[in-house]
Formats: structure tokens, C-alpha cells, sequence
């Protein structure tokens, strides 16, 4: 992937005032809408579900990227696939058939994206590599925003890198958690594509500016 893109993501926006926040992506430099759900069970915190995903998607003019911190994701590929999710991220550890699981969404119409907790090793995803669209790699453990970035992933990155390269996969790299200007041209020149964004974008003075300023460093 050429061009680097940035992802808002939706858990750091004012929720009582969510159609604002959803055209503020709209209007802005940004790439994808990054969406997390939760199921208070594979993490512990429950976000948001179904019907708040269906109204974003009614706004949105952008990608929707929905990342899934849920057990068992394949009760739910086809509600996600009919909601208007573009790629839909399940995590490793949740997958006990992620091949089986990959397949499902493809056939769905959707991206195929795996979601990598801070303590899973990039090497387990040798094997499904050229059946995975995305590898989201998660710089925080998952649950909630605002954590600190975890400075091993500049490593994973470059591992994964590796094996993408040597299965000749078309793989795009997502980086998730913690990113803020300090670290985004770095994560970039490691070798992430998509950098998510949240508390760095929703809790600055003019999200448009700062989405705007991400942007530009990494371009
Ligand atoms: O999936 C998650 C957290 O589990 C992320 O997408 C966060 O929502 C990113 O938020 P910040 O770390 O950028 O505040
Ligand atoms: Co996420």
C-alpha cells in the first residue's frame, strides 16, 4: 500500500452528540472509520452494538473498519456484513478455526482483518497470511482507549513485515492504541499502513486539524 492512511476511532467520540463527531470524519483528511466492539467478555469493558454501528453507517461516507473484541465473532460475520462494516477485524485469540473463520467473512463481501493482542507472537500468522487482508496489531491490550503505546511493537511490525514479504501476501498492516503525533511517522516507517486514533483525535482542541496533522506526517 502506497498511500498511508488514519483511522478515527469512533470509542473516543462524544456519544451524545455522534452524528456530529461521525461527520466530522466525514469532512476531514481521515482514511477509515475505525469502529470497537466489546462484548465485556473477551475484554473487560462493553462498548457499543448493533444499533449505534447501524446509524454510524447511516453517516458515513468513508470505510467502515469494525474491530471485534467479542468470543466467538462467527455467530455475528453476516449482522456486521448486512450493518455495512467494509472489514471486519476478529482477534487470534478469540478464533479457535480462524481459517474457517477468514473464509466466512470473505464470503460475506468483506475484508478479512486478525486482531493481535500485545502478548501474541506475529509468527502464529504464518500459516494464514495470504488469506489475511489486514493484521491489526494491537500497541494497548484491548478494552479500552487512551492507554500508553507499547514500544515492542515497533519490532512486531518489522516481523510481520518479514513474513508478509516472504508469502509474497498483499497483508495491510493496522497499528491500534496509543498512536499520537510522538510515534505516528515512526510506526510508518517501520512498515504500518493504517494508524487508529482515538483519544489523540477526539480529545484535542480541532480534531479536523489534528487528523489533518497526522496525516501530513505520514504521507
Ligand atoms: O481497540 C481499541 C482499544 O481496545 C482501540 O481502537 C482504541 O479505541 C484506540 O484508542 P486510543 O488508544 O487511540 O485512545
Ligand atoms: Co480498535
Amino acid at each position: 500500500m502506497s498511500s498511508k492512511l488514519i483511522a478515527p476511532s469512533v470509542l473516543a467520540a462524544d456519544f451524545a452528540n455522534l452524528q456530529r463527531d461521525v461527520e466530522m470524519i466525514n469532512n476531514s483528511d481521515a482514511d477509515w472509520f475505525h469502529i470497537d466492539i466489546m462484548d465485556g467478555v473477551f475484554v473487560p469493558n462493553i462498548s457499543f452494538g448493533m444499533p449505534v454501528l447501524r446509524d454510524i453507517a447511516k453517516h458515513a461516507t468513508k470505510t467502515i473498519d469494525v474491530h471485534l473484541m467479542i468470543v466467538d465473532p462467527d455467530r455475528y460475520i453476516k449482522t456486521f456484513a448486512d450493518l455495512g462494516s467494509n472489514i471486519l477485524t476478529v482477534h487470534y485469540e478469540a478464533c479457535t478455526h480462524l481459517h474457517r473463520t477468514l473464509q466466512a467473512i470473505k464470503a460475506e463481501g468483506m475484508k478479512a482483518g486478525v486482531a493481535i493482542n500485545p502478548h501474541t507472537n506475529v509468527s502464529l500468522l504464518e500459516d494464514t497470511i495470504k488469506d489475511i487482508d489486514l493484521v491489526c496489531i494491537m500497541s494497548v491490550n484491548p478494552g479500552f482507549g487512551g492507554q500508553s503505546f507499547i514500544e515492542n511493537t515497533y519490532k512486531k511490525i518489522k516481523q510481520l513485515k518479514e513474513i508478509i514479504d516472504r508469502n509474497s501476501a498483499n497483508t495491510v498492516i493496522e497499528i491500534d492504541g496509543g498512536v499520537t503525533n510522538k510515534n505516528a511517522k515512526q510506526l510508518v516507517e517501520a512498515g504500518a499502513d493504517v494508524l487508529v486514533a482515538g483519544s489523540y483525535v477526539f480529545k484535542s482542541e480541532d480534531p479536523i486539524q489534528t487528523i489533518a496533522g497526522l496525516k501530513e506526517m505520514i504521507s
